[in-house]
């Protein structure tokens, strides 16, 4: 079941990070550029060979150390259908890896229209799971929830997205609570219907590694969910925030960071110490320091607990 085999991969890894393939055409190394673009020319083509070349870099230097990576579908789609054969090359490849493959493609619409999307998605043997939007409302999850339980396949329903105006909607106060726990509620009821024997769900949530206080509430209320924390790193979250989406366990949540790790490169902390050919080697660098932190909250959370 896809939720036992997450919590394997988190446990044999020691590691509950995932690396987000998010990649910008700018931020990728010069010398893959060049190779790139001169065999098939800067255009579409060009470009996505590019960040095929540079994904499969990343994802080599990555793989032993965490259970997933989540692929960003927009950062293919501006490409067209070049970009698109891109996005499943770097699934293909990424599941030859032994990697677990989320494809982070935010999907809503009624359930006629989602019917296809989550076929598109879930039939596809290199995707393991997807994110959804379920703020159209349960009906149009339930194809989702059928095509989970038959291909045996992920599912990350939305609930508080990290981004600064979330709460614009996901905080609105009703007579039952926020927006988001009730969302949450829907999520925790559905999830049930996908518990893994290890206890947790192929059904979980998005909940974002920058509302530490809301990630509180929501462990609580989908206890067998499992989180999937986008935040850390570029948007300012650190392990201190994220610590919250974790069950007692230490378990049951994986932390994604995109550009933080994958354009490790060019940042202040590593600029001097990798250059661009060593791209790779700078995000696998990135990725450890990671673990460290999240694997010393854990240790920081249980000393203070003493
Ligand atoms: O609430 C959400 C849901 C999804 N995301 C996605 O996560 C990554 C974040 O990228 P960073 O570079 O680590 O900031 C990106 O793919 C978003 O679409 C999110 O940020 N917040």
């Amino acid at each position: 079941m896809f939720s036992d085999n997450l919590i394997h991969a988190i446990k044999f890894k020691n590691n509950p990070t995932v690396v987000g393939l998010d990649p910008r055409i700018e931020n990728i190394p010069e010398f893959i550029k060049k190779a790139a673009f001169n065999k098939y020319g800067n255009n579409t083509k060009g470009i996505s060979e590019a960040i095929y070349y540079f994904n499969k870099g990343i994802v080599d230097a990555v793989f032993d150390v965490v259970p997933a990576v989540k692929i960003q579908i927009a950062f293919y789609e501006i490409y067209g259908a070049d970009g698109i054969e891109a996005f499943y090359k770097t699934a293909e490849y990424a599941k030859e890896k032994g990697l677990i493959v989320i494809a982070d493609v935010k999907r809503g619409d009624i359930a006629d229209v989602a019917e296809m999307y989550s076929k598109a998605y879930l039939q596809n043997p290199s995707i393991d799971a997807i994110t959804i939007n379920p703020y159209m409302g349960e009906d149009t999850i339930t194809p989702y929830i059928r095509d989970v339980l038959e291909y045996d396949k992920g599912l990350f329903i939305l609930v508080k997205t990290s981004n600064a105006g979330s709460g614009t909607i996901q905080n609105l106060k009703t007579v039952s609570g926020t927006v988001y726990e009730n969302v949450a509620y829907m999520v925790d009821k559905i999830s049930k219907l996908a518990e893994g024997s290890l206890g947790y769900s192929s059904i979980g949530a998005v909940v974002g590694a920058t509302y530490k206080e809301e990630a509180k509430i929501l462990r609580k209320i989908m206890p067998s969910a499992i989180f999937l924390v986008p935040g850390y790193g570029a948007q300012g979250a650190t392990a201190e925030d994220v610590i919250n989406c974790f069950d007692e366990n230490n378990l049951g949540a994986i932390v994604n960071s995109s550009r933080k790790v994958i354009f490790a490169y060019k940042s202040q902390y590593w600029k001097d110490v990798y250059s661009e050919y060593e791209f790779a080697q700078a995000a696998r660098a990135e990725v450890l320091l990671m673990m460290g932190m999240i694997n010393n909250a854990f240790l920081k959370r249980r000393y203070i607990a003493c």
